[in-house]
Protein backbone atom coordinates (compact mmCIF):
# COMPACT_ATOMS: atom_id res chain seq x y z
CA UNK A 1 0.00 0.00 0.00
CA UNK A 2 3.02 2.16 0.41
CA UNK A 3 2.62 5.73 -1.55
CA UNK A 4 5.76 7.93 -2.60
CA UNK A 5 4.93 11.71 -2.61
CA UNK A 6 7.25 14.07 -4.64
CA UNK A 7 7.89 17.91 -4.53
CA UNK A 8 9.88 18.95 -7.17
CA UNK A 9 10.73 22.87 -6.11
CA UNK A 10 12.82 24.85 -8.00
CA UNK A 11 15.79 24.53 -6.22
CA UNK A 12 15.59 20.54 -4.62
CA UNK A 13 13.65 17.71 -4.87
CA UNK A 14 11.96 16.58 -1.82
CA UNK A 15 10.39 13.26 -1.62
CA UNK A 16 8.42 11.19 1.65
CA UNK A 17 7.63 7.12 1.33
CA UNK A 18 4.20 7.34 2.99
CA UNK A 19 2.76 3.35 4.25
CA UNK A 20 -0.74 3.96 2.93
CA UNK A 21 -1.74 6.61 0.45
CA UNK A 22 -4.15 8.33 3.32
CA UNK A 23 -3.22 11.83 5.01
CA UNK A 24 -1.77 11.08 8.66
CA UNK A 25 0.00 7.79 7.29
CA UNK A 26 3.29 6.76 8.80
CA UNK A 27 6.43 7.91 6.67
CA UNK A 28 8.91 5.17 6.21
CA UNK A 29 11.73 7.10 4.61
CA UNK A 30 12.24 10.54 3.01
CA UNK A 31 15.05 12.58 1.55
CA UNK A 32 15.71 15.67 -0.16
CA UNK A 33 18.59 16.22 -3.38
CA UNK A 34 19.24 19.78 -5.10
CA UNK A 35 18.15 19.37 -9.04
CA UNK A 36 21.45 19.06 -10.31
CA UNK A 37 21.76 15.63 -8.38
CA UNK A 38 18.33 14.52 -9.75
CA UNK A 39 19.61 11.64 -11.85
CA UNK A 40 21.51 9.55 -8.65
CA UNK A 41 18.16 8.54 -7.05
CA UNK A 42 18.02 5.30 -8.05
CA UNK A 43 21.62 5.04 -7.71
CA UNK A 44 21.40 6.45 -4.44
CA UNK A 45 18.56 7.58 -2.04
CA UNK A 46 15.86 5.11 -3.40
CA UNK A 47 18.38 2.40 -3.53
CA UNK A 48 16.78 -0.33 -1.23
CA UNK A 49 13.83 1.53 -0.49
CA UNK A 50 10.50 -0.74 0.19
CA UNK A 51 9.50 -0.15 -3.48
CA UNK A 52 6.35 1.95 -3.48
CA UNK A 53 2.65 1.06 -4.90
CA UNK A 54 1.93 4.38 -6.25
CA UNK A 55 3.05 7.76 -6.61
CA UNK A 56 1.75 11.21 -6.82
CA UNK A 57 4.15 13.78 -7.62
CA UNK A 58 4.22 17.97 -7.98
CA UNK A 59 6.54 19.73 -10.09
CA UNK A 60 6.99 23.25 -10.96
CA UNK A 61 10.45 22.85 -12.33
CA UNK A 62 9.69 21.91 -15.84
CA UNK A 63 9.00 19.33 -18.23
CA UNK A 64 12.63 17.61 -18.91
CA UNK A 65 12.91 17.94 -14.74
CA UNK A 66 10.11 15.70 -14.72
CA UNK A 67 11.13 13.26 -17.53
CA UNK A 68 14.56 13.20 -15.38
CA UNK A 69 12.57 12.21 -12.21
CA UNK A 70 10.81 9.76 -14.11
CA UNK A 71 13.39 7.59 -15.39
CA UNK A 72 14.97 7.16 -11.93
CA UNK A 73 10.95 6.54 -11.21
CA UNK A 74 11.80 3.25 -13.12
CA UNK A 75 13.95 1.49 -11.33
CA UNK A 76 9.88 0.47 -9.99
CA UNK A 77 6.98 -1.01 -11.34
CA UNK A 78 4.50 1.98 -11.25
CA UNK A 79 2.88 4.46 -13.23
CA UNK A 80 4.24 8.40 -12.51
CA UNK A 81 1.53 10.66 -12.44
CA UNK A 82 1.67 13.95 -11.36
CA UNK A 83 -0.76 17.09 -9.69
CA UNK A 84 -2.02 19.79 -11.83
CA UNK A 85 -3.55 22.28 -11.25
CA UNK A 86 -7.57 22.58 -11.68
CA UNK A 87 -10.84 24.21 -11.16
CA UNK A 88 -11.70 22.20 -7.86
CA UNK A 89 -10.11 19.60 -6.28
CA UNK A 90 -9.78 18.27 -2.72
CA UNK A 91 -12.39 20.76 -0.89
CA UNK A 92 -10.68 23.69 -2.55
CA UNK A 93 -12.54 25.86 -5.47
CA UNK A 94 -9.77 27.40 -7.62
CA UNK A 95 -10.34 31.00 -8.30
CA UNK A 96 -7.34 32.32 -10.73
CA UNK A 97 -8.02 33.32 -13.84
CA UNK A 98 -6.27 30.45 -15.74
CA UNK A 99 -6.84 27.57 -13.05
CA UNK A 100 -4.32 25.37 -14.93
CA UNK A 101 -1.67 28.42 -14.57
CA UNK A 102 -1.69 28.53 -11.18
CA UNK A 103 2.02 26.68 -10.26
CA UNK A 104 1.04 23.18 -8.72
CA UNK A 105 3.27 23.35 -5.29
CA UNK A 106 0.60 25.96 -5.03
CA UNK A 107 -2.26 23.85 -5.77
CA UNK A 108 -1.26 21.49 -4.21
CA UNK A 109 -0.01 23.40 -0.47
CA UNK A 110 -3.20 24.81 -0.58
CA UNK A 111 -5.30 21.33 -0.70
CA UNK A 112 -2.76 20.17 2.08
CA UNK A 113 -3.86 23.36 4.25
CA UNK A 114 -7.53 22.87 3.74
CA UNK A 115 -7.22 19.22 4.38
CA UNK A 116 -5.16 20.54 7.73
CA UNK A 117 -7.95 22.83 8.67
CA UNK A 118 -10.96 20.72 8.35
CA UNK A 119 -8.91 18.19 10.10
CA UNK A 120 -9.11 21.07 13.11
CA UNK A 121 -12.47 21.81 13.15
CA UNK A 122 -11.27 25.43 11.64
CA UNK A 123 -14.38 26.92 9.36
CA UNK A 124 -12.49 30.46 8.88
CA UNK A 125 -10.01 31.48 6.08
CA UNK A 126 -6.44 30.28 6.09
CA UNK A 127 -3.46 31.79 4.68
CA UNK A 128 -0.74 29.55 2.86
CA UNK A 129 2.31 30.90 3.14
CA UNK A 130 5.69 28.93 1.19
CA UNK A 131 8.79 30.66 1.64
CA UNK A 132 12.11 28.69 -0.47
CA UNK A 133 13.12 29.73 -3.66
CA UNK A 134 10.23 31.93 -4.47
CA UNK A 135 7.61 33.18 -1.61
CA UNK A 136 4.47 32.61 -2.38
CA UNK A 137 1.15 34.17 0.22
CA UNK A 138 -2.09 32.37 -0.88
CA UNK A 139 -5.77 33.60 0.44
CA UNK A 140 -8.15 30.54 1.25
CA UNK A 141 -11.37 32.08 2.48
CA UNK A 142 -13.70 29.47 5.07
CA UNK A 143 -15.56 27.70 2.03
CA UNK A 144 -12.80 26.42 0.75
CA UNK A 145 -12.17 29.02 -2.37
CA UNK A 146 -8.65 30.10 -3.19
CA UNK A 147 -9.25 34.20 -3.25
CA UNK A 148 -5.48 34.41 -5.08
CA UNK A 149 -2.15 35.41 -3.72
CA UNK A 150 1.31 36.60 -4.21
CA UNK A 151 4.41 35.88 -6.08
CA UNK A 152 7.84 37.57 -4.88
CA UNK A 153 11.45 36.77 -5.11
CA UNK A 154 13.03 34.61 -2.15
CA UNK A 155 15.66 35.56 -0.03
CA UNK A 156 18.45 34.46 -2.02
CA UNK A 157 17.02 36.20 -5.25
CA UNK A 158 16.76 39.20 -3.36
CA UNK A 159 20.09 39.19 -2.58
CA UNK A 160 21.65 38.18 -5.46
CA UNK A 161 19.81 40.89 -7.57
CA UNK A 162 20.63 43.19 -5.43
CA UNK A 163 24.35 41.96 -5.64
CA UNK A 164 23.95 42.09 -9.47
CA UNK A 165 21.92 45.00 -9.76
CA UNK A 166 24.26 47.74 -7.57
CA UNK A 167 27.82 48.62 -8.00
CA UNK A 168 28.56 48.85 -4.58
CA UNK A 169 26.63 46.04 -2.70
CA UNK A 170 27.85 42.93 -1.68
CA UNK A 171 26.30 40.55 -0.08
CA UNK A 172 28.10 38.76 3.03
CA UNK A 173 25.66 37.20 5.57
CA UNK A 174 23.91 39.51 7.95
CA UNK A 175 21.88 39.72 10.72
CA UNK A 176 18.07 40.58 11.57
CA UNK A 177 18.13 43.70 13.33
CA UNK A 178 14.82 46.08 13.63
CA UNK A 179 17.26 49.60 12.81
CA UNK A 180 20.03 48.07 11.27
CA UNK A 181 23.54 49.83 11.02
CA UNK A 182 25.91 48.14 8.67
CA UNK A 183 25.05 47.17 5.20
CA UNK A 184 25.09 43.44 5.77
CA UNK A 185 22.59 43.57 8.48
CA UNK A 186 20.43 46.13 6.44
CA UNK A 187 20.33 43.31 3.66
CA UNK A 188 19.86 40.70 5.08
CA UNK A 189 16.76 42.46 7.62
CA UNK A 190 15.37 44.04 4.03
CA UNK A 191 15.08 40.46 2.47
CA UNK A 192 13.52 39.46 5.80
CA UNK A 193 11.35 41.78 6.68
CA UNK A 194 9.66 42.02 2.66
CA UNK A 195 8.74 38.68 3.54
CA UNK A 196 7.19 39.19 6.88
CA UNK A 197 5.52 42.25 5.24
CA UNK A 198 4.26 40.86 2.52
CA UNK A 199 2.68 37.72 4.64
CA UNK A 200 1.50 40.44 7.29
CA UNK A 201 -0.53 42.67 4.61
CA UNK A 202 -1.75 39.15 3.19
CA UNK A 203 -3.68 38.48 6.09
CA UNK A 204 -4.87 41.96 6.97
CA UNK A 205 -6.81 41.99 3.48
CA UNK A 206 -7.86 38.13 4.08
CA UNK A 207 -9.14 39.25 7.56
CA UNK A 208 -10.76 42.26 6.16
CA UNK A 209 -12.36 40.51 3.32
CA UNK A 210 -13.95 37.29 5.22
CA UNK A 211 -14.14 39.47 8.69
CA UNK A 212 -12.54 36.53 10.68
CA UNK A 213 -9.01 36.26 11.26
CA UNK A 214 -6.74 33.71 9.21
CA UNK A 215 -5.26 30.89 10.69
CA UNK A 216 -1.54 31.30 9.03
CA UNK A 217 -0.19 27.91 7.44
CA UNK A 218 3.91 28.47 6.51
CA UNK A 219 5.96 25.69 4.39
CA UNK A 220 8.95 25.78 2.62
CA UNK A 221 12.78 24.81 3.25
CA UNK A 222 13.43 28.73 4.64
CA UNK A 223 10.15 28.82 7.00
CA UNK A 224 11.89 28.59 9.90
CA UNK A 225 14.12 31.24 8.93
CA UNK A 226 11.51 33.71 8.62
CA UNK A 227 9.00 32.39 11.40
CA UNK A 228 10.80 34.26 14.45
CA UNK A 229 10.14 37.80 12.65
CA UNK A 230 6.60 37.34 12.03
CA UNK A 231 3.98 39.71 14.41
CA UNK A 232 1.14 37.64 13.94
CA UNK A 233 0.49 34.15 14.83
CA UNK A 234 0.90 31.00 12.53
CA UNK A 235 2.25 27.69 12.48
CA UNK A 236 5.26 25.85 10.44
CA UNK A 237 3.30 22.98 8.97
CA UNK A 238 6.92 21.75 7.00
CA UNK A 239 4.69 18.70 5.03
CA UNK A 240 1.99 21.00 3.66
CA UNK A 241 2.86 19.46 -0.04
CA UNK A 242 3.02 16.38 0.68
CA UNK A 243 -0.12 16.36 3.04
CA UNK A 244 -1.82 17.90 -0.15
CA UNK A 245 -0.38 14.95 -2.01
CA UNK A 246 -1.67 12.70 0.57
CA UNK A 247 -5.35 14.25 0.25
CA UNK A 248 -5.35 14.30 -3.52
CA UNK A 249 -4.60 10.55 -3.54
CA UNK A 250 -6.40 9.46 -1.18
CA UNK A 251 -9.42 11.19 -2.39
CA UNK A 252 -9.07 10.02 -6.14
CA UNK A 253 -9.01 5.82 -4.33
CA UNK A 254 -12.28 6.98 -3.08
CA UNK A 255 -13.76 8.43 -6.41
N1 LIG B 1 17.16 34.10 6.05
C1 LIG B 1 16.34 33.69 5.08
N2 LIG B 1 15.07 34.13 5.07
C2 LIG B 1 14.23 33.73 4.13
N3 LIG B 1 14.55 32.91 3.14
C3 LIG B 1 15.80 32.45 3.10
C4 LIG B 1 16.75 32.81 4.06
N4 LIG B 1 17.91 32.18 3.74
C5 LIG B 1 17.67 31.45 2.65
N5 LIG B 1 16.41 31.61 2.24
C6 LIG B 1 15.74 31.02 1.07
O1 LIG B 1 15.73 29.62 1.21
C7 LIG B 1 15.85 29.06 -0.07
C8 LIG B 1 16.48 27.72 0.08
O2 LIG B 1 15.65 26.92 0.86
P1 LIG B 1 15.25 25.48 0.35
O3 LIG B 1 16.12 25.04 -0.77
O4 LIG B 1 15.15 24.62 1.56
O5 LIG B 1 13.83 25.85 -0.19
P2 LIG B 1 12.85 24.91 -0.89
O6 LIG B 1 11.54 25.08 -0.23
O7 LIG B 1 13.42 23.55 -0.99
O8 LIG B 1 12.84 25.58 -2.30
P3 LIG B 1 12.17 25.01 -3.59
O9 LIG B 1 10.97 24.22 -3.15
O10 LIG B 1 11.82 26.23 -4.33
O11 LIG B 1 13.21 24.17 -4.24
C9 LIG B 1 16.75 30.01 -0.83
O12 LIG B 1 16.39 30.01 -2.17
C10 LIG B 1 16.46 31.34 -0.20
O13 LIG B 1 15.60 32.09 -1.00
C1 LIG C 1 5.51 30.78 -8.10
C2 LIG C 1 6.28 29.49 -8.07
C3 LIG C 1 7.64 29.69 -8.72
C4 LIG C 1 6.51 29.12 -6.60
O1 LIG C 1 7.22 27.94 -6.48
C5 LIG C 1 5.50 28.35 -8.77
O2 LIG C 1 4.29 28.15 -8.10
C6 LIG C 1 5.21 28.65 -10.22
O3 LIG C 1 6.04 28.48 -11.05
N1 LIG C 1 3.94 29.10 -10.49
C7 LIG C 1 3.43 29.36 -11.81
C8 LIG C 1 2.84 30.73 -11.91
C9 LIG C 1 1.70 31.00 -10.95
O4 LIG C 1 1.51 30.32 -9.95
O5 LIG C 1 0.95 31.96 -11.23
K1 LIG D 1 8.49 24.73 -3.21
Amino acid sequence: MSFLAIDIGNTRLKWALYAAPQPGAAVLAQGAAFLETIDELADSQWRGLQPPRSMLGCNVAGDAVRRRVEEQLELWDLTPRWAVSNARDGGVRNGYDHPGRLGADRWVALIGAWAHAQARGVDGPVLVVMVGTAVTVDALDGEGRFLGGLILPGHGIMLRALESGTAGLHVPTGEVRDFPTNTSDALTSGGTFAITGAIEHMHRRLQRHCGRSPIMLMTGGAGWKVAPYLDIQHELVDSLIFDGLLALQAHRLAL
